[in-house]
């Protein structure tokens, strides 16, 4: 079980930007969609967390397919955007209580959970606040304990470290790690190559929207002839 990209070609205006991918995250993988900018990893995004129709194929998370049951599909999963979207007229708790209650989920027997991941990401005591009183970093941090605070099947985020500090970084890795070893699947693009190596089971390599590759990082090196530690080195 897990997530099924099948045969998925999908853009803009009817025009493909990725084209025939498949590829699966199983439960209790983490599998990072690596490509240069423009290879179409945030359009491959869109498509998994149900953002815009396919041209063609289809994405399926623990059995239940996205154009059958698209609200059970998307109760199932949580989304870590790039840039926060946050409301300016809600607090922080409120953000959180609403994140529970769209996905169905029991707002006490979560919130234990948050609090534990408030305190973890040092945003404990702010929960008044509204997002204006957040620095960038901050916001992003609201995304993260709103997404793990969801009992979801699939993690899906987009550039995870982007303006994370080290401290911020390092514990998101490891919740991604605690909660793939719970059985959920984990999704995720970024640039940081070695970074990801040390904690993904497989990387995805977009190349002008077609799946070039698909494997462990020792693997994605040696078709490139590097060593495992020059991964950095992959698109030069
Ligand atoms: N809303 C849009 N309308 C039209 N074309 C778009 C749109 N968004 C992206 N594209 C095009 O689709 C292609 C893939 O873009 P995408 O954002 O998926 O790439 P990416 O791999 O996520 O890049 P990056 O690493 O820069 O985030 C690019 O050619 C881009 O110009």
């Amino acid at each position: 079980m897990g997530l099924e990209i099948h045969n998925l070609s999908a853009g803009y205006a009817g025009q493909p930007v990725v084209s025939n991918l498949t590829f699966s995250v199983a439960s209790g993988q983490i599998v990072a969609l690596i490509g240069l900018n423009g290879a179409g990893k945030s359009t491959t995004l869109k498509q998994v967390i149900g953002v815009g129709r396919p041209l063609n194929g289809s994405l399926t998370l623990d059995g239940q397919r996205l154009e059958d049951e698209p609200a059970l599909y998307k109760q199932n999963l949580a989304y870590i955007p790039e840039q926060p979207v946050l409301y300016d007229e809600l607090t922080l708790d409120e953000h959180l209580h609403l994140m529970l209650a769209a996905h169905g989920q029991d707002d006490a027997e979560h919130w234990e959970r948050v609090e534990a991941l408030l305190s973890l990401f040092r945003l404990d005591g702010k929960g008044h606040w509204l997002p204006k009183h957040f620095s960038k970093g901050m916001q992003q941090k609201v995304m993260i304990v709103a997404a793990f605070s969801l009992d979801a099947h699939l993690l899906v985020i987009d550039e995870p470290f982007l303006g994370l500090d080290v401290l911020a970084q390092k514990q998101l890795i490891r919740l991604m790690k605690e909660r793939a070893e719970q059985g959920m699947a984990v999704l995720l693009t970024t640039h940081l190559l070695s970074q990801a190596a040390d904690f993904v089971d497989d990387f995805a390599l977009l190349e002008q929207g077609q799946l070039a590759f698909f494997g462990p990082a020792e693997a994605l090196a040696a078709s490139r002839h590097l060593a495992t530690n020059q991964l950095d080195e992959l698109f030069s």
